[in-house]
């Protein structure tokens, strides 16, 4: 639906984009015309999703620790050599695992807090700093998660993509100068690579979970890509600092306890 050279000329990087979410909206944007950037920590798979993706446009893809500056900035070296610019960034690294709050260790917490919310700082701050702020031109899309009424089964994700919701904001005002626009994409539950982490009894949750859905289903890949796609574009122009949901209204509607009833059984 979008015209076929929407991004022309436009590089992006998208953290995580060796599979699911990520892998989808490199995909999309690389069909629309744009140079992508593709990183995340596993070589490998890395390796071989920009080789899949290349067969779109120009892919490159460099291993990166989001939670390491030194490494965002050894990014940051090769996109200025492969492109010489930036225009997009979608922060989409990210994860966490189930649990009951008082299970969570130290080490637990801070490694959920450290890739969803210091990470996408860290990228953030780093690329403004190196692209978008010299280029006075930048745009920077969050893939956070549904955690309007909080995350419980998961409250360190909830507070570190409250964070990154609140993060938004605040990058959006502050860089407005720069015309840099920066907003949140909050999915709710996706059929992707992700979900294929989870192992039972949160896989039997899921179905339940999607007959929970006003939709009676979980979103897909590309209905969080076209939701990007539009925020990273011109057709977005006068909006920042907002957070679009794709959830099938799980933000409004939907029992959030379940995880913790499982949990506890
Ligand atoms: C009903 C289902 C809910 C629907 C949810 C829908 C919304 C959200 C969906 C998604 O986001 S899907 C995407 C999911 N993808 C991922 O989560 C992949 C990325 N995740 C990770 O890489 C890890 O989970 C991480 C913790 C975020 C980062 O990993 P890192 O490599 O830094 O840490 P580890 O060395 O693996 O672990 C550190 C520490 O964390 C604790 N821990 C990790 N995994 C678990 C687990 N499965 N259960 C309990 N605790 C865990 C643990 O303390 C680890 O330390 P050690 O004990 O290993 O020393
Ligand atoms: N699927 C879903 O239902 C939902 C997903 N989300 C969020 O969307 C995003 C993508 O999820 P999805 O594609 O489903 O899951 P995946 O697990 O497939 O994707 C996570 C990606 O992030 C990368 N990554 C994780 N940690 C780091 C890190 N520290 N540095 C760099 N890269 C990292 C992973 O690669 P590697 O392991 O090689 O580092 C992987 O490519 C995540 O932030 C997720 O939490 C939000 C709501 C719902």
């Amino acid at each position: 639906m979008y015209v076929p050279d929407l991004f022309a000329g436009k590089t992006a990087l998208v953290t995580g984009g060796r599979s699911g979410i990520g892998y989808g909206i490199a995909e999309a944007l690389l069909k629309l015309g744009a140079r992508v950037c593709i990183c995340a920590r596993k070589p490998e798979p890395l390796a071989a999703a920009a080789a899949a993706l290349a067969k779109h446009g120009t892919c490159v893809a460099r291993p990166c620790d989001i939670r390491n500056s030194e490494e965002v900035e050894a990014l940051a070296d090769l996109i200025q050599t492969e492109f010489g610019r930036l225009d997009i960034l979608v922060n989409n690294a990210g994860g966490q695992f189930p649990g009951l709050a008082r299970q969570l260790t130290d080490k637990g917490w801070n490694a959920v807090i450290n890739t969803n919310l210091n990470g996408t700082f860290y990228v953030s701050r780093i690329m403004a700093e190196r692209f978008f702020i010299p280029q006075q031109e930048g745009n920077i899309v969050n893939i956070i998660v549904n955690m309007l009424r909080g995350f419980p089964g998961m409250a360190h994700t909830g507070a570190a993509r409250a964070g990154v919701e609140n993060l938004t904001k605040s990058l959006a005002q502050e860089w407005a100068r720069y015309h840099v626009r920066v907003n949140s994409v909050a999915p709710g539950t996706i059929i992707s690579s992700g979900l294929e982490t989870y192992a039972e009894p949160v896989k039997a949750l899921l179905d339940r979970m999607k007959q929970d859905n006003l939709m009676q289903r979980h979103g897909t890949v590309e209905e969080v890509a076209n939701a990007v796609l539009f925020l990273a574009s011109p057709l977005a122009s006068y909006t920042s600092g907002t957070t679009l949901y794709v959830d099938g209204m799980d933000h409004l509607h939907g029992n959030r306890m379940r995880m913790v009833d499982m949990f506890r059984k």
